[in-house]
Order: structure tokens, then C-alpha cells, then sequence
């Protein structure tokens, strides 16, 4: 070991989404081991610039996962690398052929690079959407890893993700260069919440338009599985840091994100966050009957096919985001805590109020919808 003993040098692909700043943060405070910490992304963030990394180096490094050469150069002399790049798509905004090569082919570049370069652990940013909720509308009441669910992906960002998660537990135990072998494992998070969340400050701006009200379109009983992105982030630096010691445990494993945040429906659980923003919901039930809202969805879907050549339009509901939000989908597990000590780092309390405070301070900031 070297300085102290912080010899790791870290890669996270997507360093600068809304997960990747937390996890940027995250393992600047929270991996002792870090010598340096390159930050890879299509975009690079200017609070990168900002940081104070203590004794860290951090490298940002523009770079694109669909470029082999890209990810080799980033890759070289790297320990570990946290593959969280990806574009997050349930509205078509992107052609499903883009959405392929980003997430699936970008994840093969990923593990190729490992194995061209010699990096030995691999730690994959999944989804909750490798697994469900399927298009049969089926729940998955606070599930765990080994709960038996029928998988069926129509859309091309759950499809993507399950492809690359595929590929990224089959790739366990290759041998990389120097002869060792590739550990890897497969993180799942929820639906996740917290500071730089755009969806969560669209929801206050569009209550802000009314008056302060929401009005509720999904039943209180859809609960809709939510974690932190800060626990989100803790997680991933725990399970990098075990995979060396934990490797025949740990190696070609998926895992939920999971933490303390309540049971309730995707707009219950918003409201905790924007009713301290004074933002209220209106009706205990759905304001509109569901084929009502199922119409809308299909003629947001008719209106984006029409006019496909002209514009992407886009809108918040269509049938696939309904179909989501509208199918209970929750985990509860504890094999993270079993296999490498997770507990979450922010208790509900402290997740809610840091999120909180973030929208209080964004008020009347503009921002994308959602982000491309
Ligand atoms: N947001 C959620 O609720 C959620 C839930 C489960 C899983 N995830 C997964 O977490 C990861 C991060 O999601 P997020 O919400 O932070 O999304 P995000 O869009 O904020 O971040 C993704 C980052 O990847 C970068 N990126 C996109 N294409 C790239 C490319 N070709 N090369 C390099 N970088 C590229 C983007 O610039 C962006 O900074 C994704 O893999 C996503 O599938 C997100
Ligand atoms: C009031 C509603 C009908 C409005 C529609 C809400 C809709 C935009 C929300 C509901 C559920 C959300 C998804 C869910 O939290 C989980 C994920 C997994 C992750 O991998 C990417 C983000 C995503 C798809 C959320 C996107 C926004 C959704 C569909």
C-alpha cells in the first residue's frame, strides 16, 4: 500500500447522472482505499470542477461507452470499475436501436475493457426493470431476490437492462489480463429518490402551476418500490470493496437496493418529499377512471408515432409509464446486509429531509424533462 493506504484507482461510467454524483461524493467520503477517482461521461459536470477531493485525484474523462477505444483507455490501470452510464428512456425520446447500443453494447465495452486491461472487479448499476413490472400488470409484493416472477419485456429500456445485467453476471470469473479472474455483481435499485432527482422537481413545478396540488391518478394501494440515491451509491462502495474478499459469495450475484423508505404508491411516496414543500394531493381515490387515463396514455403514444417525423413528442404518461406506476412492484430483502454488510448509511428521516431541502433550494431553478 501506498499514501496512507489509498491505493485504488476507481472508474465510474456515468460519474455525472444523478446517481453518479452521489456515488462520485460517496466514495470520496466513505473508500479509504481511493487513490484515484476517474469520473467518465458523455457530459462532464461543472461540480466536478468544485470538489474537494482531499487527498483523492480525481480525473474527469469525456469519454463515450459505445466507443470501445473510449472505455479501454479509461480503463487502463483501474481496480475497480462502477458501470452506472446508461440512458434511463421509458418515454421514447431515443430510438430503441441508440438505447441497445448504450446500454447493452456500451456494457459488453465495459467488460471486454476488463478483460483487455486487467481490471478485476466490476460492480453493474441494474434495475428493478431487469426483472419487472411486467406487461401483464403482475405484482411483486415486497419480493427478494429468489422470488419466482415471469420476465417479460416489451419496452426497449427494461429490455436493455436485462440484456446487459445478463451479460455482465455471465462474464463472472473470465479470465482478465495477467490471468485472474473478473468478479462481478449486479446492483437493482428501485425507483430512486434524492438530491438532483428531475422527475421529483417536475412534479413540484407542475404543482406549483396548480395552485400547489397534485391530483392523484394512481391508487394509495400500488405501492412502488423507492431507495435513496445516497444509499443507492453506499451500496455500490460497499459491494466493490468486498468483492475481492467475498468473490465466491459475491461473484455473478444480483442484488436490490433497499433501505428504510416506506411502502407506498409512486405519488404517496413523492408526497412526503413535496408536502414540506407545501405541495398537497387532492383525492383519497384517482380523480379519473383508469381507462380514462389508459386513453390518454394511448393518445400520447399516437401523437408520438404521428408526429415522429416532425418532432419527438413526448409526455409523462403513456402506456408503458402507466402500466408502471399502476403495478405494485416492492422489494424486501436482506441478502445485501448477509452478503457484504449493507445497511443503509441515511435512515428514512434523513433521506426525506436531505431531499427535501434540495427541492426547497432548486425553486424556481428550470431544468429538462426528463433528462436525455
Ligand atoms: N433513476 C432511477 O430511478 C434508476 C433506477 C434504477 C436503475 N437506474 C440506473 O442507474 C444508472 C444511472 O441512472 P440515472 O438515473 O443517474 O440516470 P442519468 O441519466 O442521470 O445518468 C446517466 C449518465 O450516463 C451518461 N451516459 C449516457 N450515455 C452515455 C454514453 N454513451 N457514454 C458515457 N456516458 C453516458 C449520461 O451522460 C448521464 O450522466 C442507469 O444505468 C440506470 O439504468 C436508475
Ligand atoms: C402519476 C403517474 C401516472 C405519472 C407517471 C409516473 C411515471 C413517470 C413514473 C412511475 C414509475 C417510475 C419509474 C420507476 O420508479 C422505476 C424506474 C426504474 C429505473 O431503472 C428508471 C426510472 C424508472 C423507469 C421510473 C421512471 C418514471 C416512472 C415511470
Amino acid at each position: 500500500m501506498t499514501d496512507g493506504g489509498r491505493d485504488l484507482v476507481y472508474l465510474v461510467t456515468g460519474g455525472c447522472g444523478f446517481l453518479g454524483e452521489h456515488m462520485v461524493r460517496t466514495l470520496l467520503e466513505m473508500e479509504p482505499r481511493l487513490r484515484e477517482l476517474r469520473v467518465f461521461d458523455l457530459h462532464l459536470g461543472p461540480w466536478l470542477e468544485a470538489l474537494n477531493p482531499g487527498p483523492v485525484q480525481v480525473t474527469p474523462i469525456q469519454g463515450d461507452v459505445t466507443r470501445a477505444e473510449d472505455v479501454v483507455a479509461a480503463l487502463a490501470g483501474a481496480d475497480v470499475v462502477i458501470h452506472m452510464a446508461g440512458l434511463v428512456d421509458v418515454w421514447g425520446l431515443n430510438d430503441p436501436e441508440i438505447i441497445y447500443r448504450v446500454n447493452v453494447q456500451g456494457t459488453q465495452n465495459v467488460i471486454d475493457a476488463c478483460v483487455q486491461t486487467g481490471t478485476r472487479f466490476l460492480v453493474y448499476t441494474s434495475s428493478m426493470e431487469a426483472l419487472g413490472p411486467n406487461t401483464k400488470g403482475h405484482p411483486f409484493y415486497r419480493g427478494n431476490e429468489d422470488t419466482p416472477y415471469e420476465a417479460i419485456h416489451t419496452q426497449p429500456y427494461p429490455r436493455s437492462k436485462a440484456q446487459a445485467e445478463r451479460l455482465v453476471l455471465e462474464a463472472n470469473g473470465r479470465k482478465v489480463r495477467g490471468g485472474l479472474p473478473l468478479v462481478t455483481c449486479a446492483l437493482r435499485p428501485t425507483g430512486i429518490y434524492g438530491e438532483g432527482h428531475q422527475l421529483m422537481l417536475d412534479f413540484y413545478r407542475n404543482a406549483q402551476c396548480t395552485g400547489g396540488w397534485l391530483f392523484r391518478t394512481i391508487p394509495a394501494s400500488v405501492e412502488h418500490g423507492r431507495v435513496y440515491a445516497g444509499n443507492v451509491a453506499w451500496m455500490h462502495v460497499l459491494a466493490a470493496r468486498e468483492l475481492g474478499s467475498r468473490a465466491t459469495t459475491m461473484g455473478g450475484q444480483i442484488y436490490f437496493c433497499y433501505d428504510d423508505s416506506p411502502y407506498k404508491s409512486y405519488e404517496d411516496f413523492n408526497l412526503e418529499i413535496l408536502g414540506p414543500c407545501g405541495i398537497r394531493l387532492l383525492g383519497t381515490r384517482p380523480l379519473l377512471p383508469y381507462f380514462l387515463l389508459f386513453l390518454l396514455a394511448i393518445l400520447n403514444a399516437f401523437l408520438q408515432w404521428l408526429l415522429r417525423p416532425l418532432v419527438v413528442y413526448t409526455a409523462l404518461i403513456n402506456p408503458y409509464t402507466l402500466s408502471l406506476a399502476n403495478t405494485t412492484f416492492t422489494v424486501h430483502t436482506d441478502k445485501a446486509q448477509r452478503h457484504f454488510d449493507y445497511q443503509p448509511l441515511y435512515g428514512w428521516e434523513e433521506s426525506r429531509d436531505r431531499t427535501v431541502s434540495w427541492v426547497k433550494t432548486r425553486k424556481g431553478h428550470p431544468g429538462p424533462l426528463p433528462r436525455d
